[in-house]
């Protein structure tokens, strides 16, 4: 039997956090060997500065930021794995540090690097394992083996060795394993990292699937922002150890501008001569891309000056990509 959690609480509340390290510097001249080893040089970085944020149960969280910007600092903080400096974290009505254990029966975590299987056995004896550690119920363990198997489409890997398997192998047993304990909140550090374009949509669909018909609270970083947007409802976003937005995907668009793409394909290969209000960015064999800011130039109005073109033979417009509109305001944060 779980124990139990406070039901109405969010999944997880974070409040004003602050997390620093310690680091050590030392250089890599010979001369300093001495130096290295008595007096290093210490210095303090604030991975987290006072940050708060609440999820709600059943939401689909992107956790996101350059490198370096705090994001598997958060998650380890979250599943108690480290103390913050200052503040209080909240996960389903537990203090992850002090609770950890009563927690980690409720929650599950991937770090998309590292693998919680054990190496030189079957993927099967890794989920047998945690079966009889977690003291798993046999019903509840074969419902959920037999979903992730069959969702995850494990059949054909259960039996071999974990250190055999290719990477993308390797994450959905991982992901599988975690599940087998039905965790009402997954934390997931780059869950598709490496994975190739059918295994990630895979992967994306799979996540999606037990959020919403599991209720299952998922909260996921990665780099790969088309990803995000796919999985999530709501993206947050960290910069130097501060959030510094949190909404959803099309709101994320508007804080650059409300961008929007416009493809336009003309009989004569020639890109129209002036358009008012749109950039050109990209020009190939008669298809010409432009750039326009929805909140100047609305778009009744650049389908009206479309229709004085009468060589325009096709037009697409789409939203700005996502992984376009994350770069430039990465780039005006570092340059700020
Ligand atoms: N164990 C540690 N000891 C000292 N400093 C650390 C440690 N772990 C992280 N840091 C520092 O904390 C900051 C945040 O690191 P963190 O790993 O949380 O970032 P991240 O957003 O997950 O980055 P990435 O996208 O590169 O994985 C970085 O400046 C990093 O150097």
């Amino acid at each position: 039997m779980k124990p139990t959690v406070l039901q109405d609480t969010p999944a997880l509340a974070i409040d004003n956090i602050t997390k620093e390290y310690c680091q050590w510097q030392r250089s890599g001249n010979a001369r300093d060997i001495i130096k290295n080893m008595i007096h290093p040089e210490k210095r303090v970085v604030t991975a987290l500065d006072r940050i708060s944020l609440q999820v709600k149960k059943g939401e689909f969280v992107a956790y996101a930021g350059a490198n370096g910007a705090g994001k598997s600092t958060t998650i380890k903080i979250l599943s108690g794995i480290l103390m913050p400096t200052e503040g209080t974290v909240s996960v389903l009505g537990l203090n992850p540090a002090r609770d950890r254990i009563q927690l980690m029966r409720h929650i599950g975590v991937l770090f998309g690097q590292r693998t919680e299987l054990w190496w030189d056995h079957p993927v099967i004896s890794s989920f047998e394992w945690k079966k009889q550690v977690w003291n798993i119920p046999d019903s509840t363990f074969r419902k959920n083996l037999d979903m992730v198997t069959d969702l995850l489409d494990l059949s054909d890997i259960l039996k071999t060795f974990a250190r055999e398997l290719s990477l993308g192998q390797r994450m959905r047993a991982d992901i599988a394993m975690l599940l087998l304990h039905s965790p009402e909140l997954i934390f997931l550090d780059e869950p598709t990292l490496g994975l190739d374009v059918l295994a990630k949509q895979q992967m994306i669909r799979f996540l999606k699937k037990i959020n919403l018909e599991s209720k299952t609270t998922v909260v996921v970083t990665s780099h790969d922002m088309d990803d995000l947007e796919e999985m999530a409802q709501r993206i947050v976003l960290i910069n130097k150890g501060r959030i510094a937005f949190d909404g959803n995907f099309d709101e994320l668009r508007n804080v650059m501008g409300g961008f929007y793409r416009i493809v336009l394909t003309t009989a004569s290969g020639e890109a129209p001569l002036s358009l008012p209000g749109m950039n050109l960015i990209k020009t190939d064999s008669g298809i010409h891309e432009y750039e326009f800011d929805r909140n100047v130039l609305e778009i009744h109005k650049v389908m009206a000056l479309l229709s004085d073109f009468p060589q325009i033979i096709d037009v697409e417009i789409k939203k700005a990509p996502i992984e376009d509109v994350v770069a430039n305001l990465y780039l005006s944060w570092r340059e700020n």
